[in-house]
């Protein structure tokens, strides 16, 4: 089993600089693939009411054997249920699929600010960490201006921002924005869901030694620019290969030449524009 190093989040919270991303992860297998993660060691599982499978979160945080404590359990408010009642609705919804008392981290999933209801939905989020329910609260694909709003109406700045981030789009501006501010970066999609990222020479240039695969080249890329990647893999094997990349170091230069691959989203989630409901 791999040991994950950990940094510590705003809040004083042991966060992994390596999580596992559960997208697509349904029924038996979904339950399955995320007991091997966690026997692999990986601690933080990132779900969401709309990826539909917190059930199966829940079952594998039982079935792994864990002590709940050593596990970190995210889901995510869906754009439906912003609003201060509606997201104290969802919550206890999420705690009931989940079959857990606590959610670990909370997270916006999108701002969706045509609706305009993020600030209200993150004052109930702030209400449910003081009662217990929720550990730390976060959000997810917030721009900077999103940001200085939450914490210019509550005080109350998230301890997570997690946003598309890979080579092709490593948001430096606002990683630097997050550093500034005490918030951690997570990136979704980090393997750019395997596009023809993995074949780019740069990468396969750095993978030549045994034991350092395309894949492991990229997720120390996000550990070393300060990011916390939750991969997701349905294999055993490969979900071994995406934790295992804390026995190698990139150079400053190698750093700065995969993130030279910038091209801008791979998806058109543009956070002022994409609603998700
Ligand atoms: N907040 C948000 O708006 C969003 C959050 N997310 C979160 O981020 C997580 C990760 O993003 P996701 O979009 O799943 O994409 P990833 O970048 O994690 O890529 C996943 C793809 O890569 C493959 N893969 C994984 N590891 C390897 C490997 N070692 N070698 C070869 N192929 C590999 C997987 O296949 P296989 O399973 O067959 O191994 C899958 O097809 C999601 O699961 C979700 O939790 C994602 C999108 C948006
Ligand atoms: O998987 C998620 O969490 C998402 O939010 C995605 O559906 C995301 O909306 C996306 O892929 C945007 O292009």
């Amino acid at each position: 089993m791999i040991s994950i190093p950990t940094v510590t989040l705003a809040d004083g919270v042991s966060f992994p600089e390596v999580g596992f991303g559960t997208y697509g992860l349904r029924g038996d297998d979904g339950t399955d693939a995320i007991v091997s993660a966690v026997q692999a060691g990986y601690r933080l599982l990132d779900s969401a009411v709309n990826y539909e499978n917190e059930g199966e979160v829940g079952e594998a945080v039982r079935r792994s054997g864990l002590d709940r404590d050593e596990l970190i359990v995210t889901t995510k408010i869906p754009g439906r249920d912003h609003g201060y009642d509606e997201a104290r609705r969802s919550a206890h919804e999420s705690l009931d699929r989940l079959g857990l008392d606590r959610i670990d981290l909370y997270l916006i999933h999108w701002p969706n600010p045509s609706v305009d209801k993020y600030v209200d939905t993150w004052r109930a989020m702030i209400d449910l960490r003081a009662e217990g329910l929720v550990r730390s609260i976060g959000v997810s694909n917030f721009t900077e201006a999103m940001l200085d709003r939450l914490h210019g109406e509550t005080g109350v700045m998230p301890v997570v921002n997690q946003v598309e981030l890979h080579p092709y789009f490593p948001q430096a501006s606002l990683r630097a924005y997050h550093a500034t501010h005490g918030i951690r970066t997570e990136s979704w999609s980090p393997l750019a869901r395997r596009s023809e990222l993995l074949s780019e020479p740069v990468i396969g240039d750095l993978a030549t030694e045994p034991g350092i695969s395309p894949t492991q080249v990229v997720l120390r890329w996000h550990v070393q620019v300060g990011a916390t990647p939750i991969p997701k893999s349905a294999h055993a094997g490969r979900q071994r290969e995406n934790a295992d990349v804390f026995g190698f170091t990139l150079t400053d230069d190698q750093v700065a030449a995969i993130s030279a691959l910038e091209r801008g989203r791979l998806w058109g989630g543009d956070p002022n524009t994409h609603e998700e409901m």
